[in-house]
């Protein structure tokens, strides 16, 4: 296994060469199945076919030969003759090379119309894209066949007319399936650090998106052929489509059908060409998919850390001390079955230069929407609502997003949690870094891969000459988590958003990831959110704590007073959870009992009272807003800013117990 440091021992020579061997090898294996084999040889086969055919037998399939008008099959004739006497053994033959092309011809313009108005939506205005997308869901409840007659007769008779036809009728599934694809794709978080690094989205699509879907694509593609392929003979076989003296299978098993009763062979012959044909486009397709179907897309997207970068452009006003950003009454909801949820309900936080904030909370209390919401992020129908959210002194929701692009390009950078979908797979690492320096600063490519060289060794990956020139998959988590924090570095980051940056990693590369992170903050003065359920990870890493619940920040602190001061219950009750050096490890782990509301079932009062032991009738009324506390012994101005809490009962500082917390019970 690869380590951190150094880096992979097993891939470590030739990134693109281990790759393409390992493909390559991939490959063999699926030859040497009998799928594999039989696809390849009856490809090849038809292919050989269809190149010498027409040059070897193309005259004699033209020969008219009145003395033997329709006969049977003969010695001279194995499949006997047409109505002018022609051979048809030489005519099936010669027929392959129009039978396959026009087949082809039809996939690919169906196939490249079906990607272009799949991946329209993601890139024209929301109204028009939703326009796109509901003719695509109407195309696709008609029968593929049924589209293919109506276009025919629309185009008219003729070759020309049924490839428009067949292409026009597969698009609509091609579009389907380009949009599902692209959808599990976009949800990938190197899409998002993509978007916050600015890159525009016509480029996230074509270097982000299709790169990763196109596998898939091609695999239904070639199956799609073998669909077309009956089709088009069917088109012809009715009429509409190849028309004399041009000649298809499908035209072959109209001629011959007409004496079916009598002989046989000249209608069946044809019939087994296109049964032959369409199998070996449909096992090829089975191969391809065992080679490098699907499951390569999902096992490439799989694991390792990430960030996002930018470079120069940001208001370089700020004093140390000022907001970098600052979040007042931040809402996030989305449609419900019963109406709305409001999973983040009214945030305010500020964020100071060179500041590291820590947030903390149970799973789902809304410490990753908050980081969306701040980073634009949040994607309809979520609704992001604020009295002020606003970053380096840009209000974050009035500004276009044409003109935010720069800013948060620059200025704002994101690490999160799975190092493996941080990075897109199929582009080097240093390509990915350099893309934020060419999008943002202007910068050739060559100058861009020095500066992600540069930041790559910043970041101590080592050899980043090599390493840069590397595929995510070659770096172990740590390192990828550390390229990711490189990629911010590309810009002059303001901020760094680290959402639960650590949790995929070991403890020792945590430590190093973490110190980086705070390396970067006292070299840059970058500010820090860290996002964390780890309690602990946050009180030794930032300067300040929110305590979230429910969606809603229910205790600000200096990460200094956590231990000793914090005065909300379930603080309390958070960091009694943690077990550490004094805890009996003879006994059961505490734990907060009950579990947080869900967002649509959120109580009148505070949503933290039915866990609360110190709950009385007010905390089921009424919803406590975060007030400024004091020390006892301390009760300094200063430090009333520094600590709010949302409690009607808040702890006393001496430590009495705080919230239910049990041994061993059901959190
Ligand atoms: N797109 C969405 N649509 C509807 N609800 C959502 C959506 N995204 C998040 N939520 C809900 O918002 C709540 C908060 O989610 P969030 O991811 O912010 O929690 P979290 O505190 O970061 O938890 P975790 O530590 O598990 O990531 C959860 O109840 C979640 O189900």
């Amino acid at each position: 296994m690869g380590t951190d440091q150094g880096g992979r021992t097993g891939t470590d020579q030739g990134g693109r060469t281990g790759k393409t061997s390992a493909r390559r090898s991939r490959w063999w294996a699926v030859a040497r199945t009998p799928v594999g084999a039989c696809a390849g040889g009856l490809l090849l086969a038809i292919t050989v076919l269809a190149v010498l055919a027409p040059l070897l037998w193309g005259d004699q399939a033209a020969v008219v030969d009145t003395s033997a008008i329709q006969q049977g099959p003969s010695e001279a004739h194995p499949l006997g003759t047409d109505s002018l006497g022609r051979d048809l053994l030489y005519r099936v033959l010669v027929a392959t090379r129009l039978s396959l092309l026009l087949a082809l011809a039809a996939t690919l313009l169906g196939v490249s119309l079906g990607i272009l108005l799949g991946a329209a939506p993601s890139v024209l205005p929301r109204r028009t894209g939703r326009l796109v997308t509901a003719v695509v869901n109407i195309a696709v409840a008609f029968p593929a066949l049924l589209l293919a007659l109506f276009f025919a007769v629309v185009f008219g008779v003729g070759a020309k007319g049924a490839v428009l036809a067949i292409g026009l009728a597969t698009a609509p599934a091609f579009a389907r399936l380009t949009q599902t694809l692209s959808a599990s794709v976009a949800g990938k978080d190197f899409v998002a650090a993509a978007r916050v690094a600015g890159v525009g989205r016509f480029r996230l699509l074509v270097r982000h998106v299709l790169p990763n879907i196109a596998e898939p694509l091609a695999v239904n593609a070639t199956i799609g052929a073998g669909s077309a392929l009956l089709a088009f003979a069917g088109l012809s076989f009715l009429g509409l489509g190849v028309q004399a003296p041009d000649y298809d299978w499908g035209r072959l098993l109209g001629e011959g059908l007409n004496r079916i009763y009598l002989t046989p062979a000249p209608a069946l012959a044809p019939c087994v060409a296109v049964v032959v044909t369409g199998l070996a486009f449909n096992l090829f397709g089975e191969a391809a998919a065992a080679a490098l179907g699907v499951r390569t897309l999902s096992r490439r997207t799989a694991p390792a850390p990430a960030p996002v970068a930018a470079p120069a452009a940001a208001p370089d006003s700020l004093e140390a001390g000022e907001a970098v950003l600052a979040v007042e009454d931040l809402r996030v909801s989305f449609p419900g079955t019963n109406g709305p949820i409001t999973p983040v309900r009214g945030v305010s936080f500020l964020v100071r230069s060179g500041e590291a904030v820590g947030v903390v909370g149970e799973s789902g209390s809304g410490k990753s929407l908050t980081a969306m919401a701040v980073s634009g992020l949040v994607e309809p129908p979520g609704q992001v609502s604020a009295g002020r959210l606003e970053f380096l002194g840009t209000p974050l929701l009035d500004t276009p997003q044409r003109a935010l692009r720069p800013l948060l390009g620059t200025s704002l950078a994101l690490v999160f949690q799975d190092p493996m979908t941080s990075f897109n797979p199929v582009r080097g690492i240093g390509r990915q870094l350099a893309e934020v320096a060419e999008e943002h600063q202007q910068l050739g490519r060559k100058a861009a891969h020095e500066r992600a060289v540069d930041r790559l060794r910043a970041v101590r990956i080592p050899a980043p000459e090599r390493r840069a020139r590397q595929y995510p998959y070659e770096f172990s988590g740590g390192m990828r988590q550390r390229a990711m924090i490189g990629m911010g570095l590309m810009g002059d980051p303001r901020l760094i958003i680290a959402d639960e940056p650590t949790t995929a990693l070991d403890v020792t590369v945590q430590r190093q990831v973490l110190r980086l992170l705070g390396e970067v903050r006292a070299a840059r003065d970058t500010a820090i959110l860290l996002i964390s359920h780890d309690v602990t990870v946050v009180a030794q890493t930032c300067d300040r704590v929110l305590v979230m619940y429910a969606g809603r920040i229910v205790e600000d602190l200096p990460a200094a007073d956590l231990y000793e001061r914090a005065r909300h219950p379930y603080t309390r009750a958070l960091l009694a959870a943690v077990p550490d050096l004094g805890t009996d490890r003879d006994r059961p782990l505490a734990v907060i009992e009950g579990r947080p509301p869900e967002p649509d079932r959120m109580p009148q009062g505070c949503a933290f009272a039915p866990r609360c032991p110190r709950a009385d009738s007010r905390c089921l009324a009424e919803s406590p807003e975060p007030e400024p506390v004091a020390r006892r012994e301390d009760r300094r101005e200063s430090h009333k800013e520094t600590h709010r809490v949302a409690c009607w009962h808040p702890v006393e500082e001496a430590g009495e117990p705080a919230a239910k917390t049990v041994a061993g019970g059901t959190a």
